[in-house]
Parts: C-alpha cells; structure tokens; sequence
C-alpha cells in the first residue's frame, strides 16, 4: 500500500502544475494529463476528462505501475500507458506531463513523417537534466498519433530505450510528453522546450 502522505504531497504538485500549465494555455479545453511517482509501485495521475486549471486533490487518483486504479472507482487518464511505460523504464523518472499547446501542435504536423526535431545551438538546452552546453544536440521524435493508446505506449518505450537521455517527445497533431527527476524539473522541461518550439517556428517565418 502507498503512503497517503505523500501521496498529498504529489497530488498537490499535480495541482500546482495544471493552475500553472493551464495558465500558459498550454493545457486547453480539458487536454493534458500529468502524474508524480508517490513510491516504487504507485503513481499519482490525473483523472480522465478533468479541467486541468481547475484540479482538485479528487482529481487525482492512484495507480500501480501496470495503470491499474488502486482504491479509487475513478477512471485514470485515457494515456496512463504514456506515463506508466516511463516509469517502468526509468525508475528516476518522478514526474511526467503532457501538454497541448498551440506551438507544439503545429510544429508537430510540419515536422515530416520519419523524420526528428533537432535542436543545436541553443543556450536553453542547458534547462535539461545532463545538458551542459549548447555544442549538444537534443533530439525530439514525433511519433504519429492514434487512439491506439497501448501501441503508441510500446512504440515510445522502444525507442526511449534506445535514447534514454533525451527528454521528450512529440505525437503529431496533439501535443508533447516530457518527464523529470522531480516535478520541477519536469515543470521545467515543458518551459524549456515550449521557448525551443517557438524559436524553431519563429525560424520558419523569418527564413522560410
Ligand atoms: C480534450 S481532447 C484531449 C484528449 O483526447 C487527450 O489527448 C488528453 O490529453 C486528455 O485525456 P485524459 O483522458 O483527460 O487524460
Ligand atoms: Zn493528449
């Protein structure tokens, strides 16, 4: 059984960050789903359909590593699978948020099929947990979109298993998934690659 204490702890970081995401209008109209980890085997996740500016500790329920609900008649996230093959994989991942901004979704759809968003160059990478300078390159896959939540779910861990030091990814058309060490360094992931999508959009309007 998990720690209803931190359980609290985490659902409060939850909401927090929606108050926070949602006013940046990075999680409109209900989109969006986040979760913290609260032990080895429980993490804490949105539950599905709800107002992301407008959380409540109700809105969030715990599940087992598997996405199965523990103690709650809720139903999770519709991408629980997004988040739970995360912290299958990477047992220091301690936070996942998924975001629909406007800028990711449109740089998402002009990003061609197959192909990675590479980002070289830019101070602001240093904002990622092990980039040191801006001589590296931080790789964002985009991953084509489906309802097919559980082959999507197989499709990332593959490949973060290949790169596990890249810090997120796209799914075309609907919006991006990023993950941290602790909520804040996830919080600011989303910052950091939010400002590196509008620089690259900017790029395109200005040297098309
Ligand atoms: C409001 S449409 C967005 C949803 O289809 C989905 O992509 C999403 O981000 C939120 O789903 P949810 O089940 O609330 O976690
Ligand atoms: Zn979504």
């Amino acid at each position: 059984m998990f720690d209803v204490n931190q359980y609290a702890v985490v659902a409060e970081s939850i909401v927090n960050a929606g108050r926070f995401l949602y006013g940046r209008g990075w999680s409109p109209a209900t989109s969006s789903n986040y979760s913290a980890r609260i032990d080895s085997g429980h993490i804490a996740i949105t539950v599905s359909g709800r107002h992301k500016g407008q959380l409540a500790a109700g809105d969030v329920m715990v599940i087992d590593l598997q996405g199965r609900p523990v103690q709650s008649e809720c139903r999770a996230s519709a991408e629980t699978l997004l988040h739970t093959a995360l912290y299958q994989e990477f047992p220091d991942v301690g936070a996942v948020l998924h975001t629909h901004s406007v800028n990711a979704t449109v740089l998402s759809r002009l990003v061609p099929a197959g192909e990675l968003l590479a980002f070289e160059g830019y101070e602001l990478q240093k904002a990622f947990d092990g980039v040191e300078t801006h001589e590296s390159v931080v790789t964002i896959p985009v991953f084509e979109n489906t309802q097919n939540i559980e082959t999507l779910a197989e499709e990332t861990r593959e490949w973060f298993m290949e790169h596990p030091a890249q810090p997120g990814y796209l799914i075309r058309g609907h919006g991006l998934y990023t993950w941290g060490k602790t909520m804040a360094d996830c919080l600011r992931h989303v910052e950091a690659l939010e400002f590196l999508f509008e620089c690259e959009l900017v790029t395109m309007r200005v040297r098309p």
